[in-house]
């Protein structure tokens, strides 16, 4: 299972990766998840102590790292496409509740074209993680399409987009549809969350084709308590958690 969250700002997509990755550590599964998001907080969502959180350095920020591997440094341009990265996640990420965290960070200057080391280092990392044939991989984008420009995740099986019911959530979906599709990612399912009832369940079903709708998560303020109290919704919310065991079912049924 190698799946990467995506959606607009806000949604819910750390805390239906942080609850996913739990649920598969609970069935024993080694389960990496890789922040990818500049304002990282997939940490808190699983409920890593912030002494280690503290402790984590993005990757996309290790600069000795990056120049030691690529062979790129102040006074030299030239650098490998292919650094040696096979240890990386390993070696850098931290374990705690069953689940490896892996913060990538991202390369904030971006851009459709750009090769900086930075990037070439992340989109090699996660390439990578795609041969780790019998882990679960969870990746918590950056809001937004910009990561799907620069193809960063188009190695992933599946694009998970978390929406809200709402107009604009939709069309996010649209887009992110669209452009997996350019990338040659050929799953892209949904998940509505913070739905407050049959009405939104019903502009769901009426906006998205059954065959990409994972399911629904309600709008739940134990989900807001976790979030206050700096804990994982899967320790505090037991009906987020048999929601989101629900939509796990979905996924595993058609991987
Ligand atoms: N089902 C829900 N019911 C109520 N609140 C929710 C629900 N899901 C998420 N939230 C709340 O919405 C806020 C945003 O959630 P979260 O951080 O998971 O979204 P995100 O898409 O990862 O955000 P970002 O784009 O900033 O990374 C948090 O305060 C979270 O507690």
């Amino acid at each position: 299972m190698k799946i990467a969250i995506t959606g607009k700002g806000g949604v819910g997509k750390t805390t239906f990766a942080a609850t996913l990755a739990r649920l598969y550590a609970e069935e024993g599964r080694t389960v990496l998840a890789a922040d990818v998001d500049p304002d990282a907080n997939l940490g808190l969502a699983l409920g890593f102590p912030e002494e280690i959180l503290d402790s984590i350095t993005p990757i996309s920020k290790m600069r000795r790292l990056i120049e030691e591997r690529t062979g790129a440094g102040p006074d030299n341009q030239m650098y490998k496409l292919n650094p040696k990265v096979d240890d990386i996640p390993d070696t850098y990420s931290k374990v705690y509740n069953g689940v490896k965290l892996l913060l990538l960070g991202t390369v904030e200057t971006g851009g459709g074209g750009c090769v900086c080391p930075e990037h070439v280092m992340l989109k090699r990392i996660i390439n990578h993680l795609i041969l780790r044939s019998n882990d679960v991989v969870i990746m918590d984008m950056e809001a937004g399409l910009e990561h799907l420009g620069r193809g960063t995740c188009e190695s992933m099986e599946q694009f998970v987009v978390v929406i809200e019911p709402g107009a604009r959530s939709v069309q996010t979906y649209k887009n992110v549809k669209r452009l997996a599709e350019d990338l040659g990612v050929k799953k892209v399912r949904v998940v509505a969350n913070k739905v407050r009832g049959t009405e939104d369940e019903e502009f769901v079903r009426s906006k998205i084709p059954a065959e990409d709708l994972l399911g629904f998560i309600h709008y739940n303020p134990e989900v807001i308590d976790a979030d206050r109290q700096g804990k994982s919704p899967y320790d505090v919310s037991e009906s987020a958690k048999e929601e989101i065991r629900k939509i796990k079912e979905i996924l595993d049924q058609s991987n």
